[in-house]
């Protein structure tokens, strides 16, 4: 049996500096046990976050020095436009500065308050937007997307049963758009499938109901449709990801991920109306509709890394490696989201700690131990994330309470993944002497970006 490597060399590196135990638990404390807020110097193997992390390839750093930073009309933007009407099939693109950009435009244009947004899981960011503009976020997704330890394939499937209940209660004229995201970051990076996106269509086009996809990972969730749904196993990449951008009005995009840049984002639409008033918007917020806050050179980047994105070979060895590490942590019997997604893995902190209450943070406790261990940088996704319920101001506490272990693409080699799943098995040896945080300091908005915390 021939193992897998990476379909490319190494041509530029960056030293990583090393730290002793002691340095880690000071940076620890004074980061308030929040990995956000540690400093990139202190942090060996940074799994944070796969958004802006990636290395980009040489035809990349190549097309930033054809950066066109004319103020209006750059050729980087119809590059970039040809490449998204290519790929993902769009007519109308808006570069924004990155995911949230869009976000915010969206869901300004769209949402009316009182309005009601169905969606496969939230995610921190969008739900946001969803509510600042006055609507109320709905979760559709399948109750298998909750259970940490259910095998099914999809689960970032949208349940039609409760899609349709919540049409029927509301009336579609109070829903303005369905809010897909493929792959599901909070159900642990968990694909849709062609199938059910295909159903979620037709169900929505029967009430006259649009669909805006979040992209953000879509490439991510063709290879699993690609890996896991018969009728595509001989299909490239790039002929999913169409198909499956083809059951959308639109979609909001973060360039940070699949198409491997470190600063970028678009709003795609295919309704002319929609998007002039978009447009018009985008010179509000981002700055002029044909570089929506990035530079030209950024335009560029983004425009080559979505062709690299789509390539199988690249899309197999990067998933590839992720399973590599998911693997191996379950053959150490340690409990992390199954089935491995495509991003990340997904330490499930409430089997791994059964003995700290949620409301102690467990997963956030676990994020910073990973940290103090090994000089690994995980991100907690669990109550502190969920934040609180805007009407009652108490938490919401999710089912999932989990550490996310972020893998950048193409940066890290199989021995840090080797050291990353050893250094988990010594925290969970260790687990039993663990014990939970108080939280010191909430903000407002998002606030595990920025909260801090102290040891019980
Ligand atoms: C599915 C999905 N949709 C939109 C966005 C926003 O895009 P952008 O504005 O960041 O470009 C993101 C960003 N996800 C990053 C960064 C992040 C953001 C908020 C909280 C924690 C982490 C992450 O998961 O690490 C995303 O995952």
């Amino acid at each position: 049996r021939r193992s897998w490597a990476e379909p490319y060399k190494i041509k530029v590196v960056e030293p990583l500096k090393m730290t002793t135990r002691a340095e880690r638990e000071q940076a620890i404390a004074e980061a308030g046990y929040n990995t956000f807020l540690l400093r990139s110097e202190d942090v060996y193997i940074d799994l944070l976050t796969d958004s802006g992390t990636s290395a980009m390839s040489d035809r990349q750093w190549a097309g930033m020095m054809v950066g066109d930073e004319a103020y209006a009309g750059s050729k980087n933007f119809y590059s970039l436009e040809e490449a998204i009407q290519k790929y993902y099939g769009y007519r109308y693109i808006l570069p924004t500065h990155q995911g949230r950009g869009a976000e915010n435009i969206l869901s300004k244009i769209l949402i009316k308050p009182g309005d009601y947004i169905p969606g496969n899981m939230y995610f921190t960011t969008t739900r946001l937007h969803q509510e600042l503009a006055g609507g109320t976020f709905v979760d559709v997704i399948i109750d298998e997307a909750h259970d940490p330890r259910s095998q099914h394939p999809f689960k970032g499937n949208v349940d039609l049963q409760k899609l349709t209940d919540l049409i029927k209660r509301v009336g579609a004229e109070r829903i303005p758009y369905i809010s897909v995201a493929g792959t599901v970051n909070m159900a642990g990076g968990q694909p849709i499938s062609m199938a059910n996106l295909r159903a979620v269509y037709e169900l929505a086009k029967s009430h006259d109901i649009r669909i805006i996809l979040d992209a953000t990972r879509a490439v991510e969730n063709a290879y699993f449709i690609q890996q896991r749904e018969a009728d595509y196993h001989q299909q490239s990449i790039a002929i999913i990801l169409k198909e499956f951008c083809s059951y959308t009005d639109g979609c909001t995009m973060s360039g940070k991920k699949d198409a491997l840049v470190n600063i970028g984002g678009w709003l795609a639409l295919n309704d002319p109306d929609i998007y002039e008033e978009a447009r018009n918007m985008i010179v509000i917020y981002e700055g002029l509709h044909t570089y929506g806050g990035m530079a030209g050179r950024d335009m560029e980047a983004m425009a080559i890394g979505i062709e690299e994105s789509v390539q199988d070979d690249h899309i197999r060895a990067r998933i590839g490696q992720v399973e590599y590490l998911g693997q191996k942590l379950l053959d150490w019997n340690i409990p992390i989201v199954v089935p491995i997604g495509g991003h990340a893995i997904y330490l499930d902190a409430k089997a791994f700690l059964p003995h700290i209450p949620q409301d102690q943070f467990p997963a956030q406790l676990l994020a910073a131990e990973l940290y103090r261990e090994a000089g690994i940088r995980a991100m907690e996704r669990g109550i502190v994330s969920a934040g609180r319920n805007k009407d009652t101001g108490d938490h919401y506490y999710p089912e999932l309470e989990l550490v996310r272990l972020t893998i950048p693409r193409r940066v890290y080699t199989q021995a840090h993944m080797d050291l990353t799943a050893e250094a988990v098995d010594e925290v969970y040896y260790n687990r039993h002497r663990l014990r939970g945080l108080k939280m010191v300091y909430e903000p407002k908005y998002l606030r595990f970006f920025q909260a801090r915390f102290e040891l019980l």
